[in-house]
C-alpha cells in the first residue's frame, strides 16, 4: 500500500470530533478504498487540556492553527473552526500558499473568500474541497460538478440548514415556542456558533451561493442573494398553512430568469404532497432541474458531527487517491460573470396574514387597495368574530410580481384597523 495521507486539523469541536471519530472507526475501509492510509500528523484547537471523547494523543498539538498551516507535517489541512474571516481563513490561506490541499466545513468562509481561495489553490495547485459545508452530508457538490455535469441548470432548490428545518417541524409537531426548540437544536450541535446565522437566513445563503457557483458556473455572489429567516413565522401560520395543504419550509432557491440569476432564501409554503414538505427535522434535501435529467433530488442530514464527518472524509479520502476539481466546477478564469436579478422581479403566490380590529368595513378598505394595486386575490377569511376586538385575517393572493405586492402591502398596512405588519410567505408550487 501506498504511504499514508498525512493530514493537519484545525477545530476539534462537533465536526473535528466526528471527522477524528470516522477516520479511527472506519481506518481499514478508507485506507482499501483510497490505495492509502489516511494518518492524522497534527491537531489544533483552543483549549488542549479538554475532554473531548476521542484519542488525538498521536498528533503534534497547535496552539495556533495558522503556523499549524504552514509547518506541520502534512500534505492536507483540514479546517473545521468556522468563521468568514480571523484564523479560519488565515488557515486556510496559508495552507493553500504552502501548497497543501485543504477539505473545509467552512460555508461562510467560501460564501465571502471562495473566489478568491479558489484562486489561491489553482496557483499552488492544490485542491479546496468543502462537500461538509453544503448541505452537510448530502454530496450535492459532486453530484453538481460531477454526476449532473452534462446538464445546463434552470433551477436548483432545497432546505438547506438543519437548524430551521428541526425548529419549524418541531414547532409543528409540538406546538412549542420558537426560542425554546432553537435552545435544543443548539444543544444537538446543529446549529452555528452564532444561532442568528441560522434562522436569519444566512448560513443557508451561504451554502446557497455556493451551490449556485457551481450549477451555472459563476463566481460565487454572495452579496445577490435575498433574504428572510424565520423569526416571524408563528405557530398560527403554520396552523393556517396546514389548513391551505401546505408546510412552512426555509427554501433556498437559484433560479435562472429573464432578469438574471436569482437568489433567495425565506420561508415557503409549500404543498403538502411536494418532494419538499416531507423533508423534516435536520434532515436537508437539494432539488436539481437539470435540462436533461429533468428534476434530481437528493435527501439526507445536513448538520450534526456524524453527517458532517462523512463529507469532509470523503473530501479527504479524494485528496488521498489523486482526485480532484476545481473548487467551482471549472478554473475561475472560465467562471462567467452575469446578471443577478432581484427578489422585486420575482413572480409568485401569497400568503398574507393580517391583525385586525374586528369591525366593518375593514375587507372593503382591504379589497381597495388590492384594487387601487391591480394585485389579484384568490380568497380571504376572518378567523373568528369578535367585534371590537384584534383578529387574524387570513388572504392569499394569485401570482403577481413582487414589487407589487410589496407595495400593497405597504397601502394595507396603513389601514388603520390594521395593527400590526401584514406577515407575508410566499406560496411555491415545489
Ligand atoms: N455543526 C454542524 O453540524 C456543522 C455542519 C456543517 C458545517 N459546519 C461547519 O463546520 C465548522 C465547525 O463547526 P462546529 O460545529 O464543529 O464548531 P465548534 O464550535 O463545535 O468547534 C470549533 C472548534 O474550533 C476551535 N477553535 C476556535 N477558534 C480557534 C482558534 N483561534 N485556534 C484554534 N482552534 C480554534 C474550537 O476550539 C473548537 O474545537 C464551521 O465552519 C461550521 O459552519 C458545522
Ligand atoms: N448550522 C447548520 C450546520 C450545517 O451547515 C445547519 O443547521 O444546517
Ligand atoms: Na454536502
Amino acid at each position: 500500500m501506498a504511504a499514508p495521507l498525512k493530514i493537519a486539523i484545525a477545530g476539534l469541536g462537533t465536526v473535528g470530533v466526528g471527522t477524528v471519530q470516522l477516520l479511527q472507526e472506519h481506518a481499514r475501509v478508507v485506507a482499501a478504498r483510497c490505495g492509502r492510509p489516511i494518518e492524522i500528523t497534527a491537531v489544533s484547537a483552543r483549549d488542549r487540556l479538554r475532554n473531548r471523547g476521542c484519542d488525538v494523543s498521536m498528533a503534534t498539538w497547535y496552539d495556533d492553527p495558522v503556523a499549524m498551516a504552514r509547518e506541520a507535517d502534512a500534505d492536507v489541512i483540514v479546517e473545521l473552526i468556522g468563521g468568514s474571516d480571523g484564523v479560519a481563513r488565515e488557515t486556510v490561506q496559508a495552507a493553500l500558499e504552502a501548497g497543501r490541499g485543504v477539505v473545509t466545513a467552512n460555508k461562510a468562509l467560501l460564501a465571502m473568500h471562495g473566489t478568491a481561495l479558489a484562486r489561491a489553490a489553482e496557483a499552488t495547485g492544490v485542491h479546496l474541497a468543502y462537500e461538509a459545508a453544503v448541505a452537510g452530508g448530502i454530496p450535492i457538490i459532486k453530484a453538481l460538478r460531477e454526476g449532473l455535469a452534462g446538464n445546463r441548470a434552470r433551477r436548483v432548490y432545497g432546505i438547506l440548514n438543519g437548524t430551521c428545518n428541526y425548529i419549524l417541524t418541531t414547532m409543528e409537531e409540538t406546538g412549542r415556542d420558537f426560542e425554546d426548540v432553537l435552545e435544543e437544536a443548539q444543544h444537538l450541535g446543529y446549529a452555528e456558533a452564532d444561532p442568528t446565522f441560522d434562522v436569519d437566513g444566512i448560513d443557508a445563503a451561504h451554502k446557497l451561493a455556493l451551490l449556485t457557483s457551481v450549477a451555472f458556473g459563476r463566481p460565487v455572489d454572495f452579496a445577490s442573494v435575498s433574504m428572510e429567516g424565520i423569526r416571524h413565522v408563528t405557530a398560527m401560520d403554520i396552523v393556517h398553512a396546514d389548513e391551505l395543504g401546505y408546510r412552512i419550509k426555509l427554501l433556498g432557491v437559484a433560479e435562472e430568469t429573464e432578469h438574471g440569476i436569482l437568489q433567495r432564501v425565506h420561508p415557503c409554503m409549500v404543498p403538502k404532497n411536494g418532494p419538499i414538505a416531507s423533508v423534516d427535522g435536520v434532515f436537508n434535501a437539494v432539488v436539481v432541474e437539470g435540462d436533461h435529467v429533468g428534476r434530481a433530488k437528493l435527501e439526507g442530514r445536513g448538520a450534526g458531527a456524524g453527517p458532517t464527518a462523512s463529507a469532509v472524509v470523503a473530501d479527504i479520502m479524494d485528496m488521498a487517491a489523486g482526485r480532484g476539481a476545481p473548487t467551482f466546477g471549472v478554473p475561475v478564469d472560465r467562471l462567467t460573470e452575469s446578471a443577478a436579478a432581484s427578489i422585486n422581479t420575482h413572480i409568485g403566490a401569497y400568503y398574507v396574514r393580517l391583525m385586525v380590529l374586528d369591525r366593518p368595513g375593514v375587507f372593503a378598505e382591504i379589497a381597495t387597495a388590492l384594487r387601487d394595486a391591480q394585485v389579484s386575490m384568490e380568497s380571504i377569511l376572518q378567523r373568528g368574530h369578535a367585534p371590537g376586538e384584534i383578529v387574524p385575517v387570513v388572504m392569499t393572493l394569485h401570482p403577481t410580481v413582487e414589487a407589487a405586492a410589496i407595495r400593497v402591502l405597504a397601502h394595507i398596512a396603513d389601514i388603520d384597523a390594521v395593527v400590526e405588519p401584514p406577515c407575508m410567505i410566499r406560496i411555491e408550487d415545489l
